[in-house]
């Protein structure tokens, strides 16, 4: 019994054939334990292999070096022919990952997480609507498309999981534990489709697991312990070298027949849960001893035939439940054989990718934090709220003790443009945020597996933030004009580049310090805690003039301090007449920088912000 029938092996003559999967001696070692201690592995195209093992045998670490997530500490990992160390692009394009737990966007629709998806992977323009509709039907999710996935059931998400993985037409298809945490019914509706997807897309699958029934049913399988593979063949031939059966017996008086069983039959007697268990060749003939020769009543007797789980008490001396959840007993969901060829056309080799691929996922990436800024309305009131407040109350009440700066109207202008900054912040550190969001609910790593240079993922993620930030903070542009700025097009246009470029410098800054806490729990009260000295040392509040000594040296290394010197010189630029002493320009000693000057600094800052952070989150784990 297979997933499919097994391939052809190559012929004499023929070209030799690419192992879909090539390890080679595969370690990993974290500080105090050895996940993976020595794999090899070959999987040939159109095979389904199964990777068996208990909970924390190192199937998952395994998986994550197959497709490219883990770096190994040695050893040699090829996909489809590319060498993961060399060449992790060309084995990304190739395979196609379901992960143990959920890595869908829930803010997403079920269409969106697929188009998402599509562009990632450079999915021809003119098929992706065709490759949504035909994989969503091929999951039966076709009328949920237009749902928020957070909406939707464990087994629901699988299954478009299982779709997604498919979209681009990988080589490989690889499953962790792909029925894990879900019901009978759901593991079979999960199965059932997988099926489906085996009869229709020619890929090789390669799953891990700890259901026995699932392992059972691949073309092949390696059993895995401790890090080691302890046995590797076909399952039934894994089997059958056994080559006996078992029985169960539950009868009146266990101690009694287990010395009748011994002394009359001969035969080797183990108790466990289930009462007596004898290992035999012959169970027709031995059954038939058992019930006329032994002296005591026998209530039940049970043949087993031979398991994977025996296959791995014989290899390991336990059970690879011990310790495991119970496989669920419902009738078993496990994939039934398929037979006749497969109907799909054979997934084509990766094409290279060029620069337009990259924009077409930058542009997406970039997207994606725009509909959920978008999507997230009240977070966007409420952080146009805080900049409001200081403007009109706090702006007001400053205002009163300054009566020879110009009294209120020039402080609520001197503040406006500090207000831009701080409506720009809060959208453009969260980038960090979702950074660390997207790693916590697993996101991230629909996008770490994909194609897509890292630093491309990075870039449209920050371009995102700006995206956001200039946003908000051109929301308060509309504030402007009761307060005395003048509504002029030009004054807006220069505002908004200096907002532009304020707002990347943020967001790389952000996303910068995300790589560095890691935690998005932390990140929030760090990056406060960061925040408010910068934006106070800014002169976003009062002026650099009105600071002590070393303040106003650290607001000169500050690059927050020439966003907001060169957005008040912008406007101050457009008011009428000579402006109050709020308005001293910043200066290093007796020199003003120009405006030109700023602008160059802080978009600096951006990109080594930009350039810190791509080298920090291109690092592999
Ligand atoms: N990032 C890590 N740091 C330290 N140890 C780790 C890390 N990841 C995995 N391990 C350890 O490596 C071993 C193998 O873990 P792995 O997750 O690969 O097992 P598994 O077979 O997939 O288990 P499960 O079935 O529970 O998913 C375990 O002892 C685990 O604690």
């Amino acid at each position: 019994m297979s997933l499919r029938p097994s391939p052809a092996p190559a012929s004499a003559g023929t070209a030799p054939v690419v192992p879909s999967i090539r390890a080679t001696d595969l370690r990993k070692r974290y500080a105090d334990v050895t996940a993976v201690d020595g794999i090899d592995l070959t999987v040939a195209p159109g095979e389904s292999f199964g990777f068996l093992g208990p909970n924390g045998a190192g199937k998952t670490t395994t998986i994550a070096m197959l497709c490219t997530l883990a770096a190994p500490t040695s050893g040699r990992v090829e996909i489809a022919g590319h060498d993961t160390r060399t060449d992790p692009a060309g084995a990304r394009r190739s395979l196609g990952m379901v992960f143990q737990e959920t890595t869908l966007d829930g803010d997403l629709t079920a269409a969106e997480n697929l188009r998402f998806h599509a562009d990632l992977y450079d999915v021809p323009v003119a098929e992706v609507h065709a490759r949504i509709d035909e994989t969503l039907a091929l999951v039966g999710l076709t009328g949920h498309r237009d749902r928020l996935v957070r909406t939707y059931s464990g087994g629901m998400r699988r299954r478009l999981e299982i779709a997604r993985a498919l979209l681009h037409r990988p080589q490989v298809l690889f499953l962790d534990e792909p029925t894990i945490g879900l019901d009978p019914q759901a593991r079979a509706r999960v199965w059932r489709h997988l099926r489906q997807v085996c009869r229709s897309e020619r890929v090789t699958l390669f799953l891990t697991t700890h259901y026995l029934d699932e392992a059972d049913q691949c073309d092949r399988i390696a059993i895995i312990d401790d890090g080691r593979i302890v046995a590797e063949g076909v399952p039934d031939e894994l089997k059958s070298v056994l080559g006996a059966d078992r029985i169960d017996l539950r009868t009146a008086d266990d101690a009694a027949a287990a010395r009748l069983l011994r002394e009359r039959l001969g035969l080797d007697v183990t108790t466990g849960p289930y009462g007596l268990s004898v290992r035999v060749t012959d169970s027709t003939r031995v059954l038939r001893r058992i019930f006329t020769e032994l002296d005591v009543f026998v209530h039940e007797a049970k043949v087993v035939p031979p398991s994977l789980d025996d296959v791995f008490l014989h290899h390991t001396g336990h059970r690879i439940r011990d310790g495991v959840p119970a496989e669920p007993d419902a009738p078993s969901p496990g994939p039934e054989p398929v037979t006749g060829p497969p109907t799909g056309p054979a997934p084509a080799g990766p094409v290279p990718r060029g620069l337009r691929a990259e924009l077409r996922a930058l542009r997406m990436v970039w997207r994606r934090e725009i509909l959920h800024f978008a999507r997230d309305r009240t977070g966007t009131a409420i952080s146009l709220l805080q900049p409001l407040l200081f403007l009109f109350v706090f702006g007001a009440g400053v205002a009163g003790l300054l009566p020879t700066a110009g009294g209120g109207p020039a402080y609520q202008l001197f503040l406006f443009s500090g207000i831009l900054l701080m409506a720009a912040q809060g959208p453009a550190v969260s980038v960090g945020s979702s950074v660390l969001w997207d790693r916590q609910n697993g996101f991230l790593r629909e996008m770490l597996v994909s194609p897509v240079r890292r630093g491309t993922l990075l870039i449209g993620k920050c371009l995102g933030g700006t995206t956001a930030a200039t946003c908000q903070a051109a929301l308060l542009l509309t504030a402007a004009t009761p307060i005395g700025v003048p509504f002029d097009p030009g004054l807006y246009a220069l505002l908004l580049v200096e907002l532009v470029l304020t707002a990347l410098a943020m967001t790389a800054f952000g996303v910068l310090a995300a790589t560095l806490i890691g935690r998005p729990q932390t990140f929030g009260t760090a990056l406060t805690v960061f925040m408010a000295p910068l934006t106070f040392l800014s002169g976003a509040m009062f002026p650099l003039a009105a600071m002590p000594t070393w303040m106003a040296a650290l607001a000169l290394i500050n690059p927050l301090s020439y966003a907001v010197d060169g957005m008040r010189r912008t406007v101050a630029a457009y008011l009428p007449g000579p402006q109050g002493p709020l308005f001293q320009q910043l200066s290093w000693g007796h020199w003003h920088p120009p405006v030109l000057a700023e602008w160059t600094l802080i978009t600096l800052a951006a990109l080594l912000g930009l350039l810190l952070a791509a080298r920090r989150f291109s690092r592999p784990s």
